[in-house]
């Protein structure tokens, strides 16, 4: 049987073209991971090459960290001033506090040797004593109070800007992998008060180099007026220093590590679909518990005694026994060489100085350990800081036009748009596949336009080049004469309703979810200014919601909640409990009710994204409305009212209707336009009559679904 530990260590180059700066892989298995770490070669071995490096990144990241500081200081310069300077306190108070006792110490050892006691100085230095522990209380309290109001501030602060970074992007820039990574950077480092996190580690080195050299005076210090008491330190240190060393963490080096082995990854797979609701219904009907159970066990077997404990604990287990046995007996040398020093000279040591200095010594191996260990080098550090302002200055990949919209065309109730030519690819696309292929076609205002195709021909996407979420890779998109590009996106984007296949359900009450068609209005909710005219209109939005629901088919769902229009379906909650196996009723209760999550059913969803929106549609300022498969999820009656309503907005408003369907029949009877998709290409184009006369793609899928619902009928 394989050897549950290490197995196999092989370096491999790097990439295959990497430079030798770059360092080669190496891999590792140990238990059921692999570790891969990433081996750099010794940068002192190059010293000018190795000082110009370091030198050049320090300069890149400086000026970000003396903004970072900066801003961090700005949330309550005085508050941090006082926080900091606590902070200095506390990493040279462990000195200080050494060496007054230290003084203590030797007055009495003096007193018990020549048996005569000075009160007066014995006296002076317990009070000096005392005000230092007071000192220090006042200090720490003060450093509390202080840091939660810190804490906050600049989390907050740097919440903020993860809120504006990511509002700015447009959606090519944020697809983007290297904008994806920098905002998850982002996001972990501002997380859980990163950013405090951040400007701590930063204030910690400082602290660590003023502890450092207040220790070590006062080491020295005490150490002097020992026989051997340098030694006696030098040792000690060197002790610590070799704990250090001797075993590296795989955190301390560029490692990545993953569970590579393939019965344990088997074994979670099928724990993992038990474990999952949403698999439970097609376990259950495809009667697959036995199979799982089988497979588990069989994975189970061929994983033996592989161990899955954390790596860094397998690795621990291959040390050495020598290894294990040097550091072992390390902790004794200190205690060695006392021993000798008092067998040459018993006079020279006092109980009490030993205690110092192992103590002192003690404080400072630990410091230095902070230095070694912490994972966190200054550098990295600085490193972080400048990805906290990766994300701002991330530039927008569409290049915003400068026309406005509404105020080059003032007055229109539906919208021209003409494709001339338009092809396109995802820019995320690995394979730069053209999804849409040399489309070209004019919608004139009011017209209601049918675009059908099978599933991936592209139907989506055209609707996304509608509004600028993407530019076509080729050709060119007209708006009311004018290219698209030229219009501020934005103006563009308010001039139209658009409701994409997956539709956003925000964690906002049902109320503020329908009114966020006309954000505008939906500020109006929240307004806590009580005057007589602030409640008329909040009077009035509510019953423009309420016509909205009416519309998009919400209204009845919406009246059965408890809370109605300001329900929230799906809250946000962060809840945790400590314990849940002997929890009361109540308890259980009141859980479920701060959790409570509503039951809706996908057609529900649907009919609530309608209302919003038919409410972004009553604003005379959307003059185009694109829908993408809205009725999906609709039962025949709805989706009959549906079709209805929204050719409403287009024969009676004037709005230009754009609907994406597989569905033919009563939509597209009436179309001005119908666009056929075929993988990318616009094969026909014309309205029904025409299509089937034509005998076409368009013909061939009508008559499929016309022969399906006859077929229905004669079996009924
Ligand atoms: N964000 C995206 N990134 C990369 N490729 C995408 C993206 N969205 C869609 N695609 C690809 O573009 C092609 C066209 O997709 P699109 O969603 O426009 O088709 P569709 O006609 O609307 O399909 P369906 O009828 O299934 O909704 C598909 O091959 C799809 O995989």
């Amino acid at each position: 049987m394989e050897t549950p530990l290490i197995q196999e260590k092989a370096k491999n180059d790097a990439t295959g073209k990497s430079s030798k700066q770059d360092g080669v892989l190496e891999f590792q298995t140990v238990g059921i991971w692999t570790i891969m770490r990433q081996v750099k070669p010794h940068s002192w071995l190059f010293p000018g090459r190795y000082l110009l490096e370091e030198g050049k990144k320090w300069m890149e990241v400086l000026p970000i960290v003396y903004r970072f500081v900066q801003e961090c200081f700005s949330v309550a310069p005085g508050m941090m001033i006082v926080y900091l300077v606590s902070n200095f306190w506390s990493s040279t108070e462990s000195a200080i506090g050494l060496y007054l006792s230290s003084q203590i110490l030797n007055i009495m050892q003096n007193a018990i040797s020549s048996r005569k006691m000075d009160g007066y100085t014995l006296f002076r230095a317990v009070f000096v004593r005392i005000i230092f522990t007071f000192l220090s209380s006042v200090s720490s309290r003060l450093k509390k109070q202080t840091m939660s109001t810190l804490s906050n501030r600049v989390r907050y602060l740097f919440d903020e800007r993860l809120l504006q970074a990511n509002l700015r992007l447009d959606l090519p820039t944020h697809e983007n992998p290297d904008t994806e990574e920098n905002i998850n950077k982002f996001i972990a480092r501002t997380s859980q008060g990163g950013a405090w996190n951040l400007f701590n580690s930063l204030s910690r080195k400082l602290q660590i180099s003023a502890s450092i050299v207040s220790q070590v005076s006062i080491l020295l210090g005490i150490l002097n007026h020992q026989h051997g008491g340098l030694w006696f330190g030098l040792i000690y240190l060197i002790k610590g220093l070799f704990d250090i060393f001797d075993f590296q963490s795989i955190w301390e080096s560029t490692a990545y590590v993953w569970d590579s082995n393939p019965h344990y990854r088997r074994m979670r797979s099928l724990m993992q679909m038990i474990k999952q609701t949403a698999h439970r219904v097609e376990i259950i009907t495809d009667v697959l518990s036995d199979y799982i159970h089988q497979e588990w066990l069989r994975a189970r077997k061929l994983l033996g005694d592989i161990s899955d404990e954390y790596p860094n604990q397998l690795l621990d287990y291959e040390r050495p026994l020598l290894r294990i046995f040097s550091s072992n007996i390390s902790e004794d040398i200190p205690l060695v060489f006392y021993a000798i020093q008092i067998y040459i000279n018993p006079k020279s040591f006092s109980l009490p100085s030993v205690a110092l200095m192992q103590q002192a010594s003690s404080t400072l191996t630990w410091t230095v350990y902070e230095i070694f260990r912490d994972e966190n080098s200054l550098l990295q550090i600085c490193h972080k800081i400048k990805a906290l302002y990766a994300v701002e200055k991330t530039e927008n990949k569409l290049q915003d036009g400068s026309l406005n919209y509404f105020g080059t065309i003032p007055e229109a109730r539906g919208m021209d748009v003409i494709f001339k030519n338009v092809s396109f690819s995802y820019p995320k696309s690995t394979t730069g596949i053209q999804v849409i292929k040399n489309v070209s076609f004019n919608v004139k205002k009011g017209q209601t336009v049918v675009i059908v195709g099978s599933n991936g021909s592209g139907k989506s996407t055209l609707l996304k080049l509608f509004n600028r979420l993407y530019d076509p890779t080729s050709g060119e998109i007209h708006v009311d004469g004018h290219p698209l590009q030229d219009f501020v996106a934005a103006d563009v984007r308010r001039s139209m309703a658009m409701l994409y296949q997956t539709y956003s359900h925000y964690p906002l009450s049902i109320q503020e979810n329908i009114a966020l068609g006309q954000p505008e209005l939906a500020s109006l909710l929240h307004d806590e200014r009580k005057t007589e005219k602030i409640i008329e209109r909040q009077k009035e939005l509510t019953e423009k919601l309420a016509e909205a629901a009416k519309l998009g088919g919400s209204f009845e769902l919406i009246q059965e909640q408890k809370q109605g229009f300001e329900t929230v379906l799906h809250p946000t909650v962060w809840s945790w409990s400590t314990r849940s196996n002997d929890t009361s009723q109540a308890f259980k209760d009141k859980m479920a009710e701060v959790n409570n999550k509503a039951d809706v059913s996908a057609g529900q969803w649907q009919r609530l994204a309608l209302s919003r929106l038919f409410f972004r549609t009553a604003s005379d300022r959307v003059r185009l409305v694109a829908a993408d498969e809205p009725s999906a999820s609709l039962d025949p009656q709805m989706e009959y009212e549906l079709f209805e309503r929204l050719r409403n907005l287009s024969t009676s408003h004037g709005k230009t209707l754009i609907y994406v369907t597989h569905r033919f029949g009563y939509l597209t009877k009436h179309a001005d336009i119908i666009l056929v998709m075929h993988k990318g290409e616009l094969i026909e184009q014309g309205k029904h009559e025409d299509l089937l006369v034509k005998g076409g793609e368009y013909a061939k899928l009508y008559k499929l679904q016309a022969e399906a619902f006859m077929s229905d009928d004669k079996v009924e």
